[in-house]
């Protein structure tokens, strides 16, 4: 159960850009009584090659363009002549209530996996989709892409130790591993325009474009630009802002590595508020890098408890439960 907290712990990782062995006992101390607390926190000095400036732009570049050039990268469930189901782009759905408004473009690992062993018509390694020029550019998201699963998979030998298991538990997470790279864009949403779901309150409404959640892999790195509204929730059910911090990512923990971790971990909840008017036209970007073990990854609690999950089955099983993809399934 995430802790009462003001604000998001800072944890500074120069020791990994530095490649400082003596300081990582420290570090891992530091990163498992935060996962072991609130489940976030800020990383200061990251082992990356990219500027804040350099992430948005690539993310800003591709959300301006006409939604008719967006689509040509849609997922086949938004664009049914597309191949693409698992990876690519998806629309704003206004239609799925105003508390949720945003559209994406994700990408999955720059090399091609093995495919798959199941019948299933989802194919969770199906290559990326990308524009034959112009944004997203494949190369510098490739590598960024390449940056941030190094860095989960550094932090991810850090606290491994804390749960009393070898630096290297988790480097069987990293086989054929199916992290997802997704760049957010926010609109602005009118405040004339009612949320459909909203039923009326005392208390001043709370307009959201993300809604209450807990990620469900395993580790999140996200870049969020200066718009600020990223809340996390402690454990009173307070909501704690996290505005951006310069230079900073933020470190969260998702509902699998709780899993693994036999409880100890905690997969906090996050919601993130509507930008404001001040930010139109553009509003909040965001981009999150979930990291993901590979499909035939066997995912058990060090301490025994619970069942294990073959990780591509559990996300096929999650995924019967989202809209966008019940008709491809079906
Ligand atoms: O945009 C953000 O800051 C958070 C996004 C998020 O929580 C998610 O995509 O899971
Ligand atoms: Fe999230």
């Amino acid at each position: 159960m995430a802790t009462t907290f003001a604000s998001l712990p800072i944890i500074d990782v120069a020791a990994l850009r530095h490649h400082a062995p003596q300081q990582l006992p420290e570090l891992s101390q530091h990163l498992a009584q935060v996962f072991t607390t609130t489940g976030f926190a800020y990383l200061t000095n990251p082992p990356l090659s990219f500027s804040h400036d350099e992430v948005f732009h690539l993310a800003r570049e591709f959300f301006v363009l006409p939604l008719p050039a967006k689509m040509t990268l849609a997922k086949r469930s938004f664009q049914t002549t597309n191949p693409n189901v698992y990876r690519g782009y998806f629309p704003t759905q206004p239609d799925q209530g105003s508390d949720n408004l945003k559209e994406g473009f994700e990408i999955g690992p720059p090399t091609i996996l093995p495919a798959p062993s199941t019948s299933s018509t989802i194919d969770l390694s199906e290559p990326n989709v990308w524009p034959e020029q112009g944004f997203p550019p494949r190369p510098r998201l490739e590598q960024l892409y390449t940056e941030l699963q190094t860095l989960a998979a550094q932090l991810l030998s850090l606290p491994a130790v804390a749960l009393g298991q070898p630096a290297d538990f988790f480097d069987a997470y990293l086989v054929d591993s199916l992290s997802t790279l997704r760049l957010l864009h926010y609109p602005v949403v009118n405040p004339a325009d009612p949320s459909p779901d909203s039923a009326p309150t005392d208390t001043p409404e709370v307009k959201l474009s993300c809604t209450p959640h807990t990620d469900s892999g395993i580790l999140t790195l996200l870049h969020q630009d200066p718009t600020g509204g990223l809340e996390v929730r402690d454990s009173p059910g307070q909501w704690i802002p996290a505005p951006y911090i310069p230079g900073s990512l933020v470190v969260n923990i998702g509902d699998l590595m709780a899993k693994v971790s036999g409880a100890r971990f905690v997969a906090t909840m996050h919601r993130v508020r509507a930008p404001p008017a001040t930010r139109a036209p553009l509003g909040r970007i965001s981009v999150p890098f979930f990291f993901e073990p590979g499909e035939k990854c066997l995912v058990s609690s060090v301490d025994g408890t619970g069942e294990a999950v073959v990780y591509g089955e559990h996300v096929r099983a999650k995924m019967q439960t989202w809209v966008e993809y019940q008709a491809v399934e079906g």
